[in-house]
């Protein structure tokens, strides 16, 4: 997105004037000074215009399909939905379709945090039918507030619901909480608060998933691309993990990564976690 192209260009000015080192504030970076709002957080910033969040919002969710169709998009410029982690198979025991346990049906089948309007979920529904339950997208009130109308007909068993993430998750025990293109938005302490919020709702068997960039351990020509999304989040203090990155983190609130599930081209990933003590409480 341009808004975050600027603060790139000037970073070399701005470490003119701020201490040399990785930005970990999430109100004190290159991307809140170039807009002259230090104290403010991306998203407030990015927010200083309603044109300017519209805009946001329409990229996000253009930008969550995999379009697959297009290999081009697949390998260097989406976050793909699908063709990582497979819904169908994973979750088949959860689906209230298939499951033999009776208190799946009751269970809501997918919690996606920080879901924009909508557009992961429609597909993932769209691309694994069979795959039945209640599907719950999180946003803020002016995104959940803004999704037209027929964009989750009823069908899709998709429904919205306002939640911020600094506060407790309200949707207890589901199968799965999914955070996609979330966490990179944040240093690490900022996510552990939006993790233990989650570990806190999750069940004994809740999978966790984060679908983010995977920085690897080798760097390959053709994996340029995590390197300029990390720039882009680094800007404003957030940053691309790599796999001991994911290890840590979830250590420090209480979960276990079971699998990093990767993309068959390109660097997007899904981390799958679960809790390291099933029935626990982290502080
Ligand atoms: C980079 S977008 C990712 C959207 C979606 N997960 C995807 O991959 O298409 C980040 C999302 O986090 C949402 N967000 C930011 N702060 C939030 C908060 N405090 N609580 C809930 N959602 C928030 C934004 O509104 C935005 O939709």
């Amino acid at each position: 997105m341009d808004d975050m192209l600027h603060p790139k260009s000037r970073m070399p000015e701005y470490f003119e004037s701020h201490p040399l080192e990785s930005p970990s504030s999430p109100t004190h970076n290159p991307y809140s000074w170039t807009y002259g709002m230090e104290g403010q957080d991306w998203i407030k910033v990015l927010g200083r215009t309603p044109e300017n969040l519209k805009k946001f919002d329409i990229g996000i969710s253009v930008g969550a399909l995999s379009r697959s169709n297009l290999p081009f998009y697949r390998k260097w410029a989406t976050v793909p939905a699908t063709g990582i982690y497979p819904f169908d198979t994973e979750l088949a025991p959860f689906s209230t379709t298939t499951s033999k346990e009776p208190q799946t049906h009751n269970r809501v089948l997918i919690v996606d945090v920080g879901a924009s309007q909508g557009a992961t979920m429609k597909e993932i529904r769209q691309a694994f039918p069979q795959l039945t339950g209640k599907i719950i997208t999180q946003d803020l009130a002016r995104v959940v507030e803004n999704i037209p109308a027929d964009y989750l007909p009823p069908e899709l068993d998709i429904h919205p619901m306002l939640h911020d993430f600094w506060t407790p998750q309200p949707v207890r025990g589901a199968c799965v909480y999914y955070l996609r293109r979330i966490m990179h938005d944040w240093p690490d302490d900022l996510c552990r608060k939006i993790l233990t919020h989650t570990v806190n709702a999750m069940a004994p068997d809740s999978r966790l998933l984060i679908a983010d960039v995977l920085i690897p351990d080798q760097v390959q020509k053709e994996d340029l691309y995590c390197y300029w999304k990390d720039l882009t989040m680094l800007t404003f203090a957030g940053r691309e993990r790599s796999g001991a990155d994911w290890r840590t983190l979830f250590e420090s609130v209480g979960l276990v990564v079971v699998k990093v599930w990767r993309a068959e081209v390109g660097t997007q990933a899904v981390v799958e976690g679960r809790l390291r003590e099933p029935g626990g409480e982290v502080e």
